[in-house]
């Protein structure tokens, strides 16, 4: 893991997410700006595209971690470090994991974004389980159920992540 950036690092980065988040608004997007700062020193800028793009999953920091990845011909962000101008949502967080991020610092926390009509606080006590009727998840195991787990250990091309 890299070493955490500096508290003069830290405030840059996130002035320019929450620069990004006014302009996205200025823009007629959501409120949310992200950067990814990979291990290679580059910026890749996210903002929040899910009313422009009809996509429920285009967050700022999926935005940013989607550019990263492209940028880095890599799915795997090691050594990288995400900025965000408001606390990760859990789709945004489960995504920074995914990308294997290093670490994550962010401005405004998840209940400024409930005080501007989101859901991200609510979606932390629905994973909490507090909330667990706001979209019931029910497991049924069929007889292929583990079928593609199979051939996936037994494919020797397989690409792990
Ligand atoms: N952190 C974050 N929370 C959100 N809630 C709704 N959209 C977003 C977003 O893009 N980022």
């Amino acid at each position: 893991m890299a070493t955490a950036p500096s508290a003069l690092e830290i405030n840059r980065f996130l002035d320019q997410a929450v620069r990004l988040a006014a302009a996205n608004v200025d823009a007629g997007g959501g409120p949310f700006g992200a950067l990814v700062v990979t291990s290679d020193g580059r910026i890749h800028e996210g903002v929040n595209h899910v009313t422009r793009d009809n996509d429920p999953t285009a967050h700022a920091e999926v935005v940013a971690i989607r550019a990263a990845a492209a940028a880095s011909a890599n799915f795997d962000l090691s050594g990288s470090v995400l900025y965000a101008s408001c606390e990760p949502c859990p789709l945004c967080l489960a995504a920074a994991l995914w990308a294997r991020v290093d670490r994550v610092y962010f401005a405004a926390d998840r209940h400024a974004a409930a005080a501007a009509g989101f859901d991200d606080a609510l979606f932390y006590e629905y994973f909490e389980g507090t909330q667990p009727d706001l979209m019931p998840v029910r497991h049924t195991a069929v007889p292929a159920s583990g079928v593609p787990f199979v051939a996936w250990r037994d494919n020797p091309d397989r690409v792990e992540y």
